[in-house]
């Protein structure tokens, strides 16, 4: 009989990775004091026994840290393992814990990378496993009944927090403290409400399958550096990234991605250079750059990154620079993915 429902269940692997879903504090008032990255993953399974019921669930500690750590190498490594395991025909769906602070960026990566259809979500929580009123372990419940689930392929990389599905793509964390810390300018994509998936939306942008990245070419990620922009900027930062080697420099502008009359002289010299540079925003409910509004993107050879905010912008910088170092081919990107 038990053989019989493992068989009917679909199987899940939990890449771990870290973060606050494996955090432990001194006390259970602690839920903003602790350390990320304590817990095992067998440990975090074994938790919940209820994830028996919507899978056969094993788990992998891929690595184990702050995600404010995570490095380019580390992203190529967990894209590597999570390619491999969607290739193989016993895995279902793959869920990823992982810190919350680069979580977005992880998410993104990996929807733009991972050649497959099966369901790939990344999870995380805001509170470690010994505060009270702890969310990871409803999140990684979460996590698995999304990943066992037929509806969640070929919608790319999707997150699980705080009861909704969202888009990889799309979200990013809007706050810290709060559990409701994930949120995306253009929605949720669904809810999950006790291990059942209930889906409103689709993502429009290109990613997993219909993506022409694939984690399987990419042998190291270039320099890609973010420089961030308010009143009275100088262009130190900008100059001193791109001496250090950046290939692109990711402009996180005020507003609609505008740029200090101070910097601009700067920008259009580093860009004669051969250094790229991408207009992103970081207002905070979500950016919206266009091309030649604010400045003459046309005429400096300079690319907008639309509603990618910067930190985003940067894994898609460093994804397609990996192919080409056209700015039109980058700018077409920029629009697609
Ligand atoms: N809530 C969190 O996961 C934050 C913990 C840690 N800074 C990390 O990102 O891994």
């Amino acid at each position: 009989k038990e053989a019989e429902t493992q068989a009917k269940l679909a199987n899940v692997v939990v890449l771990a990775t870290g973060g606050t879903i494996a955090g432990a504090g001194a006390s259970a008032a602690n839920s903003a004091t602790y350390q990320a990255a304590k817990v095992g993953i067998e440990q975090l399974i074994a938790g919940i026994p209820e994830l028996s019921t919507l899978a056969n669930v094993r788990g992998e500690q891929v690595m184990q840290i702050a995600s404010e750590s995570i490095t380019n190498e580390n992203l190529l490594q967990l894209g590597r393992r999570v390619s491999e395991l969607a290739d193989s025909k016993d895995v279902d769906g793959i869920v990823i814990t992982h810190g919350t602070d680069t979580l977005e960026e992880t998410a993104y990566f990996l929807n733009l990378v991972e050649k497959t259809d099966k369901p790939i979500i990344v999870v995380g929580s805001m509170r470690p496993g010994t505060a009270m009123s702890a969310d990871g372990m409803l999140n990684l419940y979460n996590a698995v009944a999304v990943a066992s689930s037929k509806e969640a392929r070929g919608k790319g990389v999707l997150v699980t927090l705080n009861d909704e599905i969202q888009s990889g793509r799309d979200v990013s964390k809007m706050i810290n403290i709060k559990t409701e810390a994930f949120k995306s300018a253009w929605g949720p994509l669904g809810m999950v409400v006790e291990g059942k998936s209930y889906w409103f939306r689709l993502p429009a942008k290109r990613h997993t399958m219909d993506s022409e990245f694939d984690i399987k070419n990419i042998k190291s990620l270039p320099d890609v550096e973010i420089a961030y922009s308010y009143g009275n900027v100088s262009d130190t930062a900008y100059k001193a990234l791109a001496q250090s080697g950046a290939k692109a420099i990711i402009h996180a502008g005020t507003g609609n991605g505008s740029v200090s009359s101070r910097v601009v002289p700067t920008l259009q010299a580093l860009r004669k250079d051969g250094v790229q540079i991408i207009r992103s925003s970081h207002v905070n409910a979500g950016g919206f750059v266009l091309r030649n509004a604010e400045q003459p993107d046309d005429k400096y050879d300079w690319v907008v990154a639309h509603d990618l905010n910067p930190q985003k912008a940067r894994i898609l910088a460093m994804v397609a620079l990996t192919k080409t170092n056209d700015s039109k081919e980058l700018q077409r990107m920029f629009w697609e993915y």
